[in-house]
């Protein structure tokens, strides 16, 4: 028996015209031709889904690789921009912190005598974060582009690095506030310690490595006596947890240089004030508060003795930042191994002539026209130290560091900016 498809197809179909064959033949196809449609058609529906997913999944990625999210084109080219060093012999510098008090005016510093900055700042909201924002478009306004990140986020570090060989790292990002540490201890810990530890391995890794210049404080010297304060002086009774992250700051970067030939520079800075300052400060919480007519607290020392500070203005802050990333020796390793002794330098950063708090807000009420209440209290074991005095000679010597703006002076360059800031007009301000 001839099997059925032999039945039903002939060799030769065209010669052998079957009548059964023919109906049979005409079903069968009416049957193909509908169920071959619906596969078509089952195969169009999948092939039109696949596409709008993978067209999607395309412009996702497309939107990512190309907008300005970290790791994007867009971001890469921003950052290569924002580095590139204009001016002979310049360098090109990461500032950590870009949006913060002292890391505007860096940046700012660093960008307009021509050497390349790019700006990491992780946004954070320990204060006013319009105010970090307000910075951010001032240092974009000079071509100065700042990277949304964490300094503990390894990751984003690398990636810098890889696009750029940075010569230097300006390290200012921190956790600040000496009395905030009994509030959030967690965030000292976080950004003083983890965040530097980060930061300090993507240098170490880097090819080249950077020179690292950092912030300090002098608040390390917690409870010393002697005065003024030296860099030899010991700084082993830290009165606050703030004052005990720098201090662990500054020996793991020791341990950076000692190992993998970092080159380190640790600034010591004492009581930093001026434009685009940090609310969290006294000077400038006090302005606030005199301003709108709120009272003051004013701590007062042992034996009702007046708390004094080596304030000292953001202007010379920024030379001393300078001069010491202009003189930093080069690092030594490469693929993180040492490869020859490295400098580790630490200066304080200071005014050297110490007011009392009180004096202070003397000089506000003068530059305010208006009289603070003030609310007298005694020193609540807070974390605070009773006095500070810098001791400049090292500094003087090896950075060229000389402060030349007393506080009256720096107090009225604050206040101005802080009431054209904050739209004052100078007749509101007058009670
Ligand atoms: O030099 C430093 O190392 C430190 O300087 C400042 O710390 P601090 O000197 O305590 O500055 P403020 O918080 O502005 O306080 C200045 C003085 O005003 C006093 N004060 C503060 C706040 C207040 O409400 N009343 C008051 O009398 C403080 O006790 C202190 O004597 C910064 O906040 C720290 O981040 C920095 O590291």
């Amino acid at each position: 028996m001839r099997p059925l498809e032999e039945q039903l197809y002939p060799s030769t179909p065209g010669k052998f015209k079957d009548k059964t064959y023919y109906s049979v033949n005409r079903q069968f196809h009416r049957c193909f031709a509908s169920t071959s449609t619906m596969f078509l058609w089952a195969l169009f529906l999948i092939a039109l889904t696949a596409s709008y997913l993978s067209f999607q999944s395309f412009m996702d990625s497309g939107t990512r690789y190309l907008s300005s999210t970290w790791g994007s084109l867009h971001w890469e080219k921003q950052v290569r921009d924002s580095a590139q060093i204009h001016r002979v012999n310049g360098m090109s510098v990461l500032v950590t912190g870009a949006a913060g008090f002292v890391g505007t005016h860096v940046s700012l510093a660093l960008k307009k005598r021509g050497d390349g900055v790019v700006g990491l700042d992780n946004f954070n909201n320990y204060y006013d974060p319009s105010l970090k924002k307000a910075r951010k478009n001032l240092l974009n306004s000079q071509n100065i582009f700042i990277v949304e990140g964490d300094i503990n986020d390894a990751r984003m570090l690398a990636k810098l690095f890889d696009i750029v060989a940075f010569t230097h790292v300006m390290h200012l990002a921190a956790q600040a506030g000496v009395r905030y540490a009994m509030e959030n201890p967690q965030s000292y810990v976080h950004s003083n310690i983890a965040g530097l530890v980060t930061l300090l391995e993507a240098c170490k890794n880097a090819n080249p490595q950077p020179a690292i210049v950092w912030a300090s404080s002098s608040s390390v010297y917690g409870l010393n006596e002697k005065v003024p304060f030296s860099e030899s002086d010991r700084t082993d009774q830290p009165a606050s947890l703030y004052a005990a992250t720098k201090k662990a700051g500054e020996e793991i970067t020791h341990t950076y240089n000692h190992i993998y030939g970092l080159s380190v520079t640790g600034l010591r800075f004492f009581t930093v004030y001026g434009p685009w300052g940090r609310p969290d400060m006294a000077y400038f919480s006090f302005t606030r508060n005199i301003l709108q007519g709120k009272p003051i607290t004013i701590y007062r020392g042992k034996n009702r003795v007046d708390l004094a500070r080596d304030f000292t203005y953001i202007d010379d802050i920024v030379k001393g930042c300078v001069g010491s990333l202009d003189t930093a020796g080069k690092s030594t390793g490469s693929g993180g191994k040492k490869r020859g002794p490295a400098t580790y330098r630490i200066f304080n950063l200071g005014n050297t002539s110490p007011v009392t708090v009180p004096m202070m807000v003397g000089m506000l009420e003068k530059h305010l026209k208006v009289k603070a209440k003030k609310h007298t209290v005694d020193m609540l074991g807070n974390g605070d130290v009773p006095f500070t005095h810098a001791n400049i000679s090292s500094a003087r010597k090896e950075l060229g560091y000389k402060p030349t703006t007393d506080l009256q002076t720096g107090l009225r360059k604050f206040v101005r900016w802080y009431l054209s800031y904050y739209g004052y007009s100078q007749e509101k301000s007058v009670k």
